[in-house]
């Protein structure tokens, strides 16, 4: 069995050994350019279309992290590269989710407890005790409750949150309200305090945090967009904290990365930015997964993971 792998900046030789001792029956290779031998496997992060095109025989495509966006964006200039039945894996949860769950609990305490307002009064040297907030009007809503939203809301739940989701179907996730589709969008809106953002980037995604949605919270609320950065309107969001529609937000990811010097995100004294490291890849946690799923499709089984090209996603 030959596996190719190509990623930008991850180390190859750790992922060439590491995937030989789960598959020790594979020959692992760095593909670089001009490689046209033959493969049964390829691991990729932003390929070049070379490395892909014409593969006919490759009996799958792992992409190396569980957004799929860029690879279907270049699939749709480049159809050649992903020969008609091969089908592509993504990452699922392989250690994503709990890196999710610990930045989503930690700042929706931070807003919770209200550190935002202290660290503010702190710049002013004001020692001031403020009304508690009350968890009932705490209510967290997660766009997107799939792998990562999922598991994401059920540790918001744990805390003692109300805690609904949103998805293209209904949910069955233990003390969360489940939403679905665009006619439960508003219903779902209305009265969460503090939105988490974890869709997959798709047409009908782009774009999704607008200012019609902003108005639709509840007053004070927050923002986290933890997905990607095509999902908001930057300027709407900045029109609703100046508003005080919203009063704060916590970004990961930005329509261009890494954001510009000159963005007005940076100076905004209630916006927090981390640069796109929600939740990385875990090589060995996604290794195991490659290897189990290699293994699966060997003994003609059906491995989850696979991506729904008619779904985006
Ligand atoms: N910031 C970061 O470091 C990272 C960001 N991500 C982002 O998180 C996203 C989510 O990852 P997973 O949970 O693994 O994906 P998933 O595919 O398991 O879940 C997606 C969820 O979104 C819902 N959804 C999709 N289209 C929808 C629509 N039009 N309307 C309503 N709901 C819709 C699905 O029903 C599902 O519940 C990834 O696509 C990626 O963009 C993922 C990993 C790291
Ligand atoms: O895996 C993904 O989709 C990521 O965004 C990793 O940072």
């Amino acid at each position: 069995m030959d596996i190719i792998f190509h990623h930008p900046t991850f180390n190859s030789q750790q992922w060439i050994e590491g995937l030989h001792q789960k598959l020790p029956e594979a020959t692992v290779r760095q593909w670089l350019p001009g490689d046209n031998q033959p493969a049964d496997y390829a691991l990729v992060w932003h390929p070049p279309v070379e490395m892909l095109s014409g593969r006919s025989t490759l009996k799958g495509v792992f992409a190396l992290g569980a957004g799929v966006d860029s690879i279907l964006s270049q699939l749709q200039k480049h159809p050649e590269m992903l020969p008609k039945g091969v089908p592509l894996f993504r990452l699922e949860d392989t250690g994503m989710a709990l890196q999710m769950q610990e930045y989503a609990v930690s700042q929706v305490l931070h807003w919770f407890r209200r550190f935002d307002d202290y660290q503010a009064l702190k710049q002013q040297a004001k020692w001031e005790p403020l009304e508690d907030y009350r968890r009932e009007d705490f209510t967290i809503g997660v766009l997107g409750a799939g792998v990562l939203g999922g598991k994401v809301a059920e540790s918001l739940a744990a805390w003692g949150f109300p805690v609904r989701c949103w998805s293209r179907s209904k949910k069955d996730y233990l003390g969360i309200t489940s939403y679905a589709g665009a006619e439960q969008l508003g219903q779902f809106l209305s009265g969460t305090r503090v939105l988490i953002n974890l869709l997959p980037n798709t047409p009908q995604t782009v774009g999704i945090i607008n200012s019609e949605l902003l108005n639709k919270l509840a007053d004070n609320s927050y923002v986290m967009n933890l997905a990607r950065g095509v999902h908001l309107v930057e300027d709407d969001l900045l029109a609703a904290l100046d508003s005080g529609k919203v009063k704060g937000a916590m970004l990961d990811v930005f329509a261009k990365e890494p954001l510009p010097q000159n963005s007005l995100l940076w100076k905004h004294p209630r916006i927090a930015i981390t640069p796109h490291l929600a939740a990385v890849t875990r090589p060995e946690e996604a290794m195991t997964y490659i290897a189990k799923t290699i293994r699966q499709i060997e003994n003609k089984e059906s491995p989850s993971g696979q991506v729904s090209l008619d779904n985006g996603y």
